[in-house]
């Protein structure tokens, strides 16, 4: 029995449609268009990728798009005033940094500049402290994209045992808390971990979120499973996950693939969250249940 495959770029093309949606709602009420700032430090032409990818989708879904390319010896105060230029302007209600900075820039100082109700990453401490707490936030979108890639398999998660493989800041905490938040039992397996696959083994959901090409065995995964691979790993042979997806197909229920899985999620899921963050500035409800 081969596994129901996880159709992403389906899934978000759906939630895009939404966002425009809401963002045609959002116009009618207050005049303007939703708007995201994407700054880009460096000549990395996988991030540029991104970064053009993005832009498309923002504008896509009729919000405005303002792109900020900066050579790769801007310091770390020039990232610190333009962030701060972003958070005074009104027209700004996103704002993204594409990561990984240059190593001479302290990506945490410029991190916590952004104004957290503008923090569309979901990456500033205030956003990872909301979700900890059950307080309403910005979410991170990789980890959001994956919430919603399992509602489609899942309709309900309460109860279901999830091991998420990975412990960063930006996928694996906010994952677990998300997975939490849905009444899953959470275990968060690590490079430390004494026997990390025979946690995996006993999961109903799997989220692999490591950075290592084919890390996780079709052998790790528990017949029936669902699973979920964050990783988007370039090699000789082209994108690949984290997981061993010909043969962990072969033994899940279902499965996201790499490409066309988690990536086209994330982007979807930023578009969502700068509506979120635009309605929230502007005081207006916006409906959790559209998107
Ligand atoms: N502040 C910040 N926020 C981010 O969200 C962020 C970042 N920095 N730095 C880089 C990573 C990476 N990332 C991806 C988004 C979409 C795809 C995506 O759409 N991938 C396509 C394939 C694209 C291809 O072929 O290269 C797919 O998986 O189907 C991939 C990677 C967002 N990131
Ligand atoms: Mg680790």
């Amino acid at each position: 029995m081969s596994a129901t495959i996880i159709d992403g770029k389906a899934i978000a093309a759906d939630l895009r449609a939404r966002v425009a949606r809401g963002v045609t709602v959002f116009r009618d009420q207050l005049g303007r268009a939703p708007g995201l700032a994407v700054v880009l430090v460096g000549e990395d032409p996988a991030s540029a990728v991104y970064v053009r990818n993005k832009g498309r989708s923002t504008r896509e879904a009729g919000m405005e798009s303002f792109e900020h390319r900066l050579p790769d010896t801007t310091t770390t105060d020039e990232l610190l005033e333009l962030v701060a230029r972003l958070n005074g302007d009104p027209a700004v209600d996103g704002i993204l940094v594409q990561l990984p900075l240059p190593a001479h820039v302290d990506a945490q100082a410029v991190l916590q500049a952004i104004d957290p109700d503008k923090d569309v990453d979901g990456f500033h401490p205030v956003n990872a402290g909301r979700l900890a707490t059950g307080l309403d936030g910005l979410v991170p979108c990789t980890p959001l994209g994956c919430i919603m890639m399992l509602r489609t398999v899942h309709p309900n998660l309460a109860g279901l045992d999830a091991v998420v493989v990975g412990r960063s800041n930006i996928v694996g905490k906010p994952m677990a808390q998300l997975l939490l938040r849905e009444s899953c039992t959470v275990t968060v397996v690590h490079s430390r971990s004494r026997d990390a696959f025979a946690h995996v083994r006993q999961a109903d959901i799997v989220v692999a979120a490591v950075g290592i090409p084919g890390f996780i065995p079709g052998s790790a995964i528990k017949p029936g499973a669902t699973v979920i691979d964050v990783g988007i790993n370039r090699t000789d042979t082209g994108l690949v996950g984290d997981v061993d997806f010909a043969a962990a197909r072969e033994v899940a229920g279902a499965i996201t693939p790499v490409p066309g899985g988690v990536g086209p999620m994330t982007i979807a899921c930023l578009i969502r969250n700068t509506l979120v963050a635009a309605s929230l500035r502007a005081g207006v409800p916006y409906d959790r249940s559209a998107l």
